[in-house]
């Protein structure tokens, strides 16, 4: 066999396009099917992965090599997999994916962003540029390449569980906060040809559009259901971002799991190979979503053979199997030597995959890169991610009518209350997709409470008391300058998040009534979107939509106190009742509490 300097893959000076012909050239119908298997880290070893030739691992939600593990351990486990994908007769490099969606967030002491909704309140893509960047050196300080990030779903109706991944309701809001991709992965270079991908090396990773096509627009909101529109309608509202994706070099497209008019996205050839492959020139990779393919059927994996052939001859080129991967790649085998599926569209997959690796240099630079393993929560990021905090803030009223406005609050005050369900808990505060899958409950990373900050914002003269959920009596008889009210909805995500009522959990509503009926007070409603507040909007004085502002509580306290002043504005229409939904702006029956783009605005010292 030639020795490595002879094989013309491994030659970086030659042109990507020549050295992915020449690697796929030399690959077995194995080879090439083990690229296009990605597997849950959970079933993966280095026997299964030289066996079977693994192309991609992934972390799903919460998968991790241990709780608290450390970006070391993270390294150790990558490059444990990796030395074994090298090892195999062609020495192919893995990618590893992972959903790195506000920060890193499945990985402890990581920065968390505010989700998606809340940077879409800041109407800031430098500011979501900046966040990609931070967030690929967090990715990067663990070993991994690769975030399932962004989602550029256009969520239309608040009731799916999902709403607050999306940047917002209005389609150029969502195009506009694309630049997570070039803080991602790097800018792309003045010849750059549209639907190329491109990752400017080893301190950026490949970014993933997702989730192909209409995510957010399912009836009622129900996670991967059906988006009911016509073809003007879906290229109108949930296309737009993807062109602007494709423009900016993102490397691999995610399928949705939701159906376009009762047709399984991850069985759509008209789609994914003629509309995006064709029609786009995308030429990076697609990836099926977690169990995709299975999900084609009804009920799921009723028909694995079917879903199989469906989802690759659609134009779904790797699959996020992730657990049953001999089933998926003996099925594959099948249909390729049966001739069910042609070799030419095994030949396009492995094509695409190959360019997305040679381009990001992972066969030059398979290992972590232990120098950036500091990267990880760094205070620069935390810096950032208060920022995008106090950016995303919407002040929805500041003072009941024909009162002064509360904020911003004095500082130098006697004695002040903190209350509430989410005041202090940090995880209600992250919301999903953080550390465990469906997030959770209590001091679950490191970061800055609301009353964590409020603490640290203060005059030391200022005595804080906290209590979560305070009797009237106490609140009356305590002698308090002012209160700050902390509540709203617990972690969710995808189904689980699917609600009909959009109430926030008791005692929240009682909370407020109870703390603000006897004190003036501030409202600070932490939800990922837009929930039922008119029973309690006559009760407080200042009310503020803080979304799932992730781990630097200290951007809350910088609008509360004033040291920067109020400037968010809402990336969605507030209803006022949810038998309106689906309620957007420019719909016959537009009737909100609080219009999209609405938001009350201060004045800070920081000026
Ligand atoms: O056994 N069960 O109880 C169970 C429950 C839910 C399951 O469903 C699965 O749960 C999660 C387990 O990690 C997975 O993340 C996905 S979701 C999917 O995952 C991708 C990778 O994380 C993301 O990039 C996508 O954006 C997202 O749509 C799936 O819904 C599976 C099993």
């Amino acid at each position: 066999a030639y020795g490595d300097a002879q094989l013309p893959y491994k030659d970086p000076g030659l042109p990507v396009e020549d050295r992915v012909r020449d690697l796929l050239g030399r690959m077995t119908l194995a080879e090439k099917i083990g690229q296009m298997t990605q597997i849950e880290r959970l079933v993966a070893s280095p026997q299964v992965l030289k066996d079977n030739f693994i192309g991609s691992l992934l972390s799903g939600g919460g998968s991790v090599p241990r709780k608290g593990a450390t970006a070391a351990e993270w390294m150790s486990m990558i490059t444990d997999f990796q030395k074994a994908c090298l090892s195999t007769r062609l020495g192919i490099p893995m990618i590893y994916g992972i959903d790195a969606v506000h920060g890193h967030n499945n990985v402890y002491g990581a920065t968390i962003f505010p989700h998606n909704v809340a940077l879409g309140a800041t109407r800031d893509p430098e500011l979501v540029k900046r966040i990609g960047a931070a967030t690929a050196l967090e990715v990067r300080a663990t070993g991994i390449q690769y975030a399932f990030a962004p989602c550029i779903a256009v969520c239309r109706d608040p009731r799916w569980g999902r709403c607050y991944e999306s940047y917002s309701e209005d389609p150029g809001i969502v195009q506009a906060m694309t630049e997570l991709i070039p803080g991602l992965q790097g800018d792309v270079p003045q010849n750059f040809t549209s639907g190329m991908p491109y990752v400017a090396g080893k301190n950026k990773v490949a970014a993933c559009a997702k989730h192909f096509v209409g995510d957010g627009g399912t009836q009622n909101g129900i996670n991967e259901n059906n988006t009911i529109i016509d073809r003007q309608g879906l290229m109108s509202i949930h296309m737009p971002a993807y062109l602007d994706s494709l423009r900016k070099g993102v490397s691999t497209v995610m399928i949705s799991y939701s159906s376009w008019n009762g047709i399984k996205m991850h069985a759509n050839h008209d789609l994914i190979t003629g509309f995006l492959k064709g029609r786009l020139k995308f030429k990076g990779f697609t990836i099926s979503d977690w169990e995709g393919i299975d999900r084609i059927t009804s009920p799921a994996g009723a028909n694995y053979s079917y879903s199989v052939q469906a989802g690759i001859l659609a134009g779904i080129d790797m699959i996020m199997v992730p657990n049953n991967y001999q089933s998926f790649i003996s099925i594959l085998t099948g249909h390729v030597n049966s001739g069910v599926i042609p070799m030419s569209r095994i030949d396009d997959a492995v094509t695409r995959i190959l360019r997305v690796k040679f381009t990001m240099g992972l066969f030059e630079n398979p290992m972590p890169d232990t120098t950036l393993a500091d990267q990880l929560g760094k205070q620069e990021h935390r810096d950032l991610a208060r920022e995008a905090v106090r950016k995303s803030l919407v002040l929805l009223q500041n003072g009941k009518p024909g009162d002064a406005p509360l904020l911003p609050l004095p500082k130098k005050a006697a004695k002040i209350l903190v209350a509430g369900s989410h005041a202090n808990n940090l995880g209600y505060q992250c919301g999903g997709w953080t550390i465990e899958w469906q997030g959770d409950t209590g001091n679950i990373t490191v970061g800055t409470t609301i009353l964590d900050a409020v603490k640290a914002a203060v005059d030391p003269s200022t005595t804080v008391v906290f209590v979560e959920n305070p009797d009237a009596e106490f609140v009356k008889n305590g002698g308090f300058s002012y209160a700050i009210v902390a509540v709203g909805e617990h972690p969710y995500t995808e189904t689980k998040g699917d609600s009909m009522n959009l109430t926030i959990p008791d005692p929240g509503p009682s909370t407020i009534q109870t703390v603000c009926g006897a004190v003036r007070c501030a409202t600070v409603l932490i939800s990922g979107r837009p929930v039922v507040i008119q029973p309690f909007l006559g009760a407080t004085d200042a009310l503020v939509a803080a979304w799932l502002p992730g781990t630097e509580g200290q951007g809350v306290t910088d609008v509360l106190f004033g040291d920067y002043g109020f400037t968010g504005k809402l990336p969605r229409t507030w209803f006022k009742s949810v038998d309106q939904l689906p309620m957007n702006v420019g719909d016959k029956h537009y009737d909100p509490l609080f219009r999209l783009g609405f938001g009350l605005t201060t004045k800070g010292k920081a000026y």
